[in-house]
């Protein structure tokens, strides 16, 4: 089981490479640039579109789209809205990332407002996804303050709940559907010191469900497996956070499918 998993996820990787699919990303602006340079190192075509004036025309004709909240404003919650509806009419998967959306009203009713427009998949760190299953996270920002194994049933509850692929990230991932759950390895502890990190991931997601819309699950295990084996290997050059990113992206860039598959660490529940 966990070798076909391993198998779908590589064939996955190949051909989102092969495929360069257009992501429209409406991300936050600490996230555009590197998620934009994450995206074309890894294979895929990023596009940051965010205006409602052109949010939900660009999203019919993105192969996804991705929307992050962390840098909120009025103008930007509506571009999101339209674009996520958008997307729903078009038959396009859309990523969810609830950056710290316990930490204001104004992100909570953002997040309320998006998650009744039924994202495919909901990407977010431990303290994320325990908050938005209702429970109280050690959050307090943008980053984690709980471990992942603490969230896997806030996660499971929260997929079934929203009928989305939930994805949880830190040391070890976890994937969801509420049925199905994996656990991925590997990546490195200077990922969560470089900001962006998981912004940029949640955009690669877009990326994998463009290219396999009808395996939503797998195309999400498939994109963290590329973080994880990427961000492995970049650590073995890295010096620290800024060599770490430069790493990062020439790893994405360099990765193939055979060193993706002897590397890729899953584990299927
Ligand atoms: N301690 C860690 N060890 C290995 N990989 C990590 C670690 N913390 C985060 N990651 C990886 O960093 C990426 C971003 O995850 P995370 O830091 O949880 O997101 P966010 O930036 O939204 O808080 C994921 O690929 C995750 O697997
Ligand atoms: C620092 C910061 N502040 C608002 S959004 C953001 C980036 C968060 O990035 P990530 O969730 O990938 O750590
Ligand atoms: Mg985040």
């Amino acid at each position: 089981m966990t070798t076909e998993t391993s198998q779908t996820a590589t064939d996955l990787f190949e051909r989102m490479r092969a495929t360069n699919p257009l992501v429209q990303c409406i991300t936050n602006y600490v996230a555009m640039n590197y998620a934009a340079n994450v995206l074309l190192a890894a294979g895929a075509s990023p596009a940051m579109v965010h205006t409602p004036e052109e949010s939900g025309e660009f999203a019919a004709i993105a192969g996804a789209l991705t929307v992050n909240i962390g840098t909120l404003s009025p103008n930007w919650v509506e571009g999101m809205i339209a674009a996520a509806k958008a997307a729903n009419r078009a038959g396009k998967p859309w990523v969810l990332d609830p950056v710290a959306h316990f930490a204001t009203g104004y992100r909570r009713d953002a997040v309320a407002e998006l998650l009744k427009l039924k994202p495919t998949v909901i990407r977010g760190n431990a303290s994320e996804i325990i908050a938005l299953g209702g429970g109280q996270s050690a959050g307090q920002g943008v980053d984690s303050g709980d471990p992942v194994e603490q969230a896997e049933e806030a996660a499971r509850g929260l997929a079934i709940a929203q009928g989305a692929i939930v994805a949880v990230t830190g040391e070890v991932d976890f994937v969801t559907d509420g049925k199905r759950s994996v656990r991925i390895a590997g990546g490195s502890d200077l990922m969560p010191k470089v900001t962006a990190t998981g912004c940029s991931l949640t955009a690669l997601v877009g990326a994998y469900l463009a290219i396999a819309p009808d395996q939503a699950f797998e195309a999400t295990v498939a994109a963290l497996g590329n973080f994880a084996v990427a961000g492995e290997i970049a650590a073995n050059t890295a010096n620290g956070p800024a060599s770490f990113m430069t790493a990062f992206i020439d790893g994405l860039h360099r990765l193939d499918g055979a060193t993706y598959a002897k590397n890729l660490r899953i584990n299927v529940l």
